[in-house]
């Protein structure tokens, strides 16, 4: 029996599986990781059945962005009244119809946001506006104080940590001390509210995902009671990954928990309110959605504290892309992207999903094929099903979404540096230039951009790409090449006595005037002949003519594939407002270069 050179790899609860052979195995690192060993300790949940896995989303939930509250207050510069109310536009222009606008009892710049709301139309009255405050009374009467006037439904959205670190270590309270804090804290904001219908409440327990969830459920329990929540006057309950600790399944089985042991769980909106420590906030915030979250809280691009919130742009066109009508309009992205880097002053990565400079586009060889393949047979289809392409059903190999629907060019899609191979070239070349190389072509050609690319190290733009090609295989224009067609004509067989076609040609030939007639089977036929008997011999292996029907550049191209002197094959191009003019250039280009 032979002994597998691979020690076994225990799975968590799993079967053992093969590691490593002993002389590639990991060794121990000098990293402290035992320091953080009681993470999964802290929070552990009682659930066993749980149901989320077996899920799929299927529905929006409802958004609720909290960029001018939660991600204005992560920002070096909060933002000015200008950016508050541009950013606040942008959202409405959105979709969105419930934002967090501020923190008024924090800051007079918030403050003053919220009664311009009050006292102008910018906030169309379908939209809820939520305003934000801890649970002190001197706090919750600064945040009625703001919204005094306002049309809008209002959301007053109070919050206080729950978890033991922050009871113990922030606020000094033991569980009951906390809980009737937190009491005393609803009592107020309903002493405000009074009957005003228009108001709503929310509650969240900071820190809800290190909170243990016996008394999560209590104080819940305790607000919405406090609260009298009812299905025609829900409360809130939103319950914030405030930093987050675990893996994104750990927190689907904390919101399935909650969301089937809640009291008046049909007088309850459950929200979550993923942050981003792990980078998972978005997987928190999915799989919390199939736990039986029906409301999502996050910024645009994930700003916020430290690593953010979770993304409501990602999350919004990850639904789009799985066929969900996200209920956001996310078709100009860059408009967004822009407006939100500008209101910010944080940037969006090149590689941000979806709305980076980079997503779209692909520099590799193999992947550019694909995407060209993809292209021709979607639009293929489109046609066939007498569909409009930007409707048709989309399967692009590498592009999860069509880069039009949110209002990109394909443009980017297909760039070219040391990477690329063939497809991505002539892909280029087509879409800038119309020129539909032959096959055989696109491999001479893509050997001298390689070249080229691993010399520069860089991008080779289109307009680049069009100069080696010029370079490479077309007849410039100028008198520095040996040869050049000055004007030509055809007659047609039957108008020739031995039944050929005669092509008639004023070539330049070093500089000097040449008219040259011959007769041949078709006109590049008769031009081989002229230049062999100007001892510029060309064989002829193969030639593709195509027509550029739309552009500046209108007018047929002729591909011609020949044999040099030396016994090469070697290609040629012309270009030309007729196909017989396009024939000619690429002979004379041929000539030239044998
Ligand atoms: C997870 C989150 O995003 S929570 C929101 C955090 N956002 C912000 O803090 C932005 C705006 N905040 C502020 O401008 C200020 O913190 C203010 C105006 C709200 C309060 O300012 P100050 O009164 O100077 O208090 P400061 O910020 O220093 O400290 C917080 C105090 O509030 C207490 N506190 C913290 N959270 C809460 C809460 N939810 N409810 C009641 N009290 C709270 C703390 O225990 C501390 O009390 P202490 O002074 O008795 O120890
Ligand atoms: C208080 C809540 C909503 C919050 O901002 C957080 O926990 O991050």
């Amino acid at each position: 029996m032979t002994t597998s050179p691979f020690p076994t790899l225990r799975t968590p609860d799993g079967p053992p599986a093969p590691g490593r052979p002993a002389w590639n195995r990991q060794r121990a690192s000098r990293m402290p990781s035992h320091r953080y060993q009681d993470v999964f300790s802290r929070v552990d949940v009682p659930l066993t059945d749980r149901r989320w896995p077996t899920r799929r989303l299927t529905a929006a939930p409802l958004w609720v962005p909290v960029d001018l509250r939660d991600g204005n207050q992560a920002l070096t510069e909060p933002m000015d009244p200008a950016r508050k109310r541009r950013f606040f536009e942008l959202l409405v222009a959105m979709g969105y119809t419930e934002i967090e606008v501020g923190y008024p009892s924090a800051s007079q710049t918030d403050f003053d946001f919220v009664r311009l709301l009050a006292e102008t139309d910018l906030a169309p009255e379908h939209v809820t506006i939520v305003v934000f405050t801890a649970a002190r009374a001197d706090l919750i009467a600064r945040t009625f104080e703001s919204v005094r006037g306002l049309r809008n439904p209002v959301v007053v959205h109070l919050y206080t940590a729950t978890a033991p670190t922050w009871r113990d270590v922030v606020l000094g309270r033991d569980r009951t001390e906390l809980s009737d804090l937190i009491s005393a804290a609803g009592a107020e904001v309903l002493r405000h509210a009074g009957d005003d219908p228009r108001v709503r409440f929310e509650f969240s327990p900071e820190v809800f995902n290190l909170t243990e969830p016996d008394y999560v459920l209590e104080v819940c329990a305790r607000m919405t009671t406090l609260w009298d929540a009812t299905p025609e006057r829900p409360v809130i309950l939103n319950l914030p990954a405030t930093v987050e600790v675990a893996t994104p399944n750990v927190y689907a089985d904390q919101i399935e928990h909650m969301h089937r042991n809640l009291d008046r769980r049909e007088a309850v909106i459950l929200s979550v309110h993923p942050h981003n420590d792990r980078g998972t906030g978005v997987a928190c915030a999915e799989l919390a959605v199939l736990a039986g979250a029906q409301r999502v809280e996050g910024c645009l691009f994930g700003n916020g504290e430290r690593t953010g919130n979770v993304d409501l742009v990602t999350l919004g066109l990850n639904l789009h892309a799985q066929g969900v009508d996200p209920e956001i309009d996310f078709s100009d992205i860059d408009e967004i992207r822009r407006t939100v880097v500008d209101c910010n002053r944080i940037g969006v990565h090149e590689r941000h999903p979806y709305a980076g400079d980079l997503v779209h586009t692909a520099y590799s060889g193999t992947h550019q094929d694909a995407i060209r393949k993809g292209f021709a047979r979607h639009h293929a289809q489109a046609r066939a099903a007498g569909l409009d392409p930007a409707d048709a059903p989309w399967r692009v190999p590498y592009l999860p979404v069509d880069p039009a629907d949110v209002g990109r060019s394909y443009d980017a899609v297909v760039r070219v540096n040391s990477q690329s191979g063939k497809g991505g070239i002539a892909y280029l070349l087509e879409s800038a230039y119309g020129l539909e190389l032959p096959r055989r072509l696109q491999i001479d050609f893509a050997g001298r951009v390689q070249e080229h690319a691993d010399d520069s190290g860089g991008e080779v733009t289109a307009e680049r790409l069009w100069r080696l090609f010029e370079e490479a295989y077309v007849l410039p224009d100028d008198g520095g090449r040996q040869i050049l067609p000055l004007a030509w004509s055809v007659v047609r067989p039957g108008e020739t006595h031995d039944g050929g076609e005669r092509l008639d040609v004023v070539l330049s030939v070093e500089g000097e005037r040449v008219e040259r007639s011959a007769v041949g089977a078709g006109p590049v036929d008769a031009l081989a002949s002229i230049l062999a008997g100007l001892g510029l011999p060309v064989e002829v292996l193969g030639l593709t003519q195509q027509s550029i029907t739309s552009g500046s550049d209108a007018g047929a191209v002729t591909y011609l594939e020949h044999r040099t002197a030396d016994g090469a094959v070697a290609w040629a191009v012309g270009r030309d407002a007729s196909v017989l003019g396009a024939s000619v250039r690429a002979l004379v280009a041929a000539a030239n270069r044998s």
